[in-house]
């Protein structure tokens, strides 16, 4: 799980800097940060499940021909979430493997409304991630937020109940702070689902739908005028458009780059072909994720390194573009200065010989 085009020589080993930098993440799916480790939990809870537990195997499951195929493979490892104590399982253990790798804070995408309609209790769930989140700050170091999101393709009855779940008082976990759209994007146009985000938006949630992964930069516009997104999951295509680029730059409204998920689902062709490069020169403000990452066998460390080499950037600019996320994250004013300066102190430390 390393990009080896990364020179790795003592005091230049960027790989070492990563791996200790203190990281914000904000596009990580929860079913999606399922590792190995935690599906085979799972799968000896649920021994008729069809997902392969033997870690090479689980390797050659998780190759996709494209991105239906992945959301397939993504729902059969959905199948294994039945029971809150499954979900308390999976939150708290994404949060250690999160915790591995320095991250200090994630928002993390939740699709409550696949573990509702599998049976799991409303009340039960949203208990089972928020104990998982106190849990994970204080034993593990690490803050989790919620996004919840809508599953595109299912519809506008599983809209309904995802803002339900958002904004219903009596419900609605303390450490949710935003509201997305997940799923394909082709054949599920953005505009419908205005009314859901208008009422999410309303009740103080912010906006983050995934627009331009598997569609062109019209989306990612619906995305914006539409469901006012203040920061994009993926916008990949937006690179096709130089109005809107221009426009995203003005308004910093960040892009949630994920390199390595666009090569696994077949968005984009080659790493090298990635636009990460041309979204910076715009003046985007660009963070990098990790998306799904055992799915796409990489890790927020990983995506790091994949930055560093197509961006040539040096340990500075390594702690530049943490410091993105921090400054695009839904974190409040204390909290985003106290991470910056987390992450320019160890900078300095390893900078000064
Ligand atoms: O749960 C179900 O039964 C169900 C039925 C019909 C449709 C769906 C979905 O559309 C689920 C999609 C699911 O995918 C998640 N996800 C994870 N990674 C990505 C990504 O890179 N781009 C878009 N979606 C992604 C998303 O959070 C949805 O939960 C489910
Ligand atoms: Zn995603």
């Amino acid at each position: 799980m390393t990009d080896h085009h990364i020179a790795r020589d003592g005091a230049h080993d960027l790989h070492a800097f990563i791996a200790g930098l203190p990281k914000a993440e904000l596009h990580v799916h929860h079913v999606g940060s399922a590792s190995p480790r935690i599906v085979s939990a799972l799968a000896a809870r649920h021994p008729d499940s069809k997902v392969p537990t033997d870690p090479e195997a689980l390797a050659d499951y998780f190759t996709f021909t494209d991105f239906a195929h992945f959301i397939q493979v993504y729902l059969s490892v959905v199948d294994l979430i039945r029971t809150p104590e499954d979900v308390r399982l999976l939150t708290f253990e994404v949060a250690r493997d999160m915790a591995r790798q320095q991250v200090r804070y994630a928002e993390l995408t939740i699709t409550p409304w696949s573990s509702t309609r599998r049976g799991i209790d409303e009340r039960a769930f949203m208990d089972a991630i928020e104990d998982a989140r106190k849990a994970a700050e204080a034993e593990l170091g690490v803050v989790l937020r919620w996004c919840f999101d809508i599953p595109g393709e299912a519809g506008l009855e599983a809209a309904e109940e995802t803002v339900r779940l958002a904004t219903d008082d009596r419900l609605r976990p303390e450490g949710l702070v935003s509201f997305g759209l997940g799923g394909p994007e082709i054949g599920v146009p953005r505009p419908q689902f205005k009314p859901y985000f208008d009422r999410a938006i309303a009740a103080g949630l912010r906006s983050v739908p995934h627009a331009g992964e598997t569609t062109g930069p019209e989306t990612v516009w619906d995305a914006l005028n539409d469901l006012r997104a203040e920061r994009i999951g993926h916008g990949t295509s937006s690179a096709q458009d130089p109005k809107l680029l221009a426009h995203l730059a003005e308004h910093r409204i960040a892009l949630e780059v994920c390199p390595t998920s666009n090569i696994a689902t077949r968005a984009v062709r080659t790493l090298d072909e990635h636009p990460l490069r041309e979204f910076v020169e715009a003046g985007v403000p660009v963070t990098v994720n990790s998306d799904d990452p055992p799915m796409f066998g990489t890790d927020l460390n990983n995506e790091y390194a994949v930055a560093a080499r197509l961006l040539a950037l040096d340990e500075q600019g390594l702690a530049a573009l943490a410091k993105n996320a921090v400054e695009a994250s839904f974190l409040d004013a204390d909290g985003k200065s106290r991470l910056a300066a987390e992450i320019d102190t160890y900078a300095s430390t390893w900078l000064t010989p």
